[in-house]
């Protein structure tokens, strides 16, 4: 089965996708956390989760296969092997303790994969407990979680990710996410769909998250390096790739260490073959460090010497190592002032269906124009609910599965 999975580029038509529809998760955000927890709001979750049905009823009506992480990981919860490595490494964090961490471990035991499920995903609050009490529990505050709430999990474009027929597990930079990448981890080790799937990187590797990865073309692929994905992450990923023959150019692009910034794909993402939409503001000043293999001296992935180039504008590096002319830049807005609110509202977050289709947040009116007028036909979805957790189409999309672009 493995070789049916797999991805080689942003633009390929797109045939399966992994999702999140939000849940109970979303729940626990409370003007008190929702800094903590990454979340610029606290979203209406009726309306979110309707507004992500409507995204997911797009992508089926364009033939796309929509997994949800949720169904996979009860799926996955249904072996009793899984649900052990689960449950330990939900109950091996310190902040237990032995009391509450023994406690734990057998109840959770007791689950249905549903409620299990749940639990993973939705947390624990001190006092949701109906055991386990002691010195931990004690001393804790009440509305404290003893298994924290994973409401970025809505974002799966950034815990996984499909480089050819490999899937990196990522390793996610913010306490609030780091737990994210044992579910995804477990799904792909353990969900029979995914059996025989190689996977590379993974949570106890240098950071680097999805939303930095963009597979610029077949072999190519552009990491940005900022507040999530490291220096190291993206050398780290670097050789994995080159040692898998997954790729033979990687280019290393620095982005400011901001909110507004904190994933390559919040400034820029293809929605073709040789076309970018790209926030302006950053447009002339983004550079790039193209990483190839200078020499190998056996075949690990620690056995490479990496050859890094200068820093070049990130156009011009990424056109020379995709074997183009041009990689053709469409503005975010019109005007610095436009560019920077629909940067914000993800303008620049688009998911590609295939190469000039693309699915775009609705709000983002002069992008979305700017889109047409290049020849892209844009899907708009409704994300004023789904927005509140910065992130678009392509931020809560991982791509499984798209057609390999043709030959050229
Ligand atoms: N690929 C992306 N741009 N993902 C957006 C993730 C947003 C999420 N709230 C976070 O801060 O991590």
């Amino acid at each position: 089965m493995a070789s049916a999975h797999g991805s080689d580029s942003e633009v390929g038509i797109l045939q399966t996708v992994l999702l999140h529809r939000p849940g109970p998760e979303l729940k626990r955000l409370t003007p008190r956390n929702n800094d903590k927890l990454l979340f610029d709001g606290i979203p209406w979750i009726s309306r979110a989760q309707e507004e992500h049905d409507a995204f997911a009823e797009a992508l089926r009506a364009r033939g796309v296969e929509v997994l949800y992480l949720v169904d996979l990981l009860v799926e996955t919860l249904r072996s009793e092997d899984a649900r052990h490595h689960a449950i330990s490494a939900v109950t091996s964090g310190l902040h237990l303790g032995d009391t509450l961490g023994g406690y734990l471990s057998e109840a959770l035991h007791d689950q249905s994969p549903e409620d299990l499920a749940t639990i993973l995903t939705a947390g624990v609050r001190n006092d949701e407990l109906s055991g386990g009490f002691g010195l931990v529990t004690s001393l804790l505050p009440q509305d404290d979680f003893v298994i924290d709430p994973l409401p970025n999990l809505l974002f799966t474009r950034d815990s996984s990710v499909w480089i050819r027929d490999h899937v990196a597990i990522t390793s996610l930079a913010m306490p609030a996410r780091r737990r994210e990448t044992q579910l995804t981890e477990l799904i792909y080790a353990e969900h029979p769909r995914f059996a025989g799937s190689p996977t590379i990187h993974g949570w106890h590797h240098e950071n680097v998250e999805g939303g930095d990865v963009l597979l610029l073309a077949p072999g190519v692929l552009a990491v940005g390096v900022g507040e999530r994905t490291t220096p190291a992450g993206v050398e780290r990923l670097a050789r994995q790739v080159f040692t898998a023959g997954l790729a033979h150019t990687v280019l290393a692009v620095p982005i400011a260490q901001e909110r507004a910034t904190m994933h390559l794909d919040t400034v820029c993402t293809m929605v073709d073959v040789d076309k970018i939409v790209m926030y302006p503001n950053v447009a002339d000043s983004l550079q790039a460090h193209a990483v190839t293999i200078a020499e190998r001296t056996g075949p690990g992935d620690t056995d490479l010497r990496l050859d890094v180039a200068g820093a070049e504008p990130f156009l011009v590096a990424a056109a020379k190592a995709m074997r183009i002319d041009t990689l053709h830049q469409i503005d975010t807005g019109l005007d610095p002032v436009t560019a920077e609110r629909e940067q914000w509202d993800d303008g620049n977050n688009t998911l590609a269906l295939a190469p000039r289709v693309a699915v775009a947040y609705e709000r983002n009116i002069e992008t979305n124009t700017r889109l047409e007028e290049a020849g892209i036909e844009v899907i708009a979805i409704a994300g004023s609910e789904l927005g509140s957790g910065r992130g678009g189409p392509r931020c809560m999309s991982c791509p499984v599965t798209r057609a390999p672009l043709p030959a050229d």
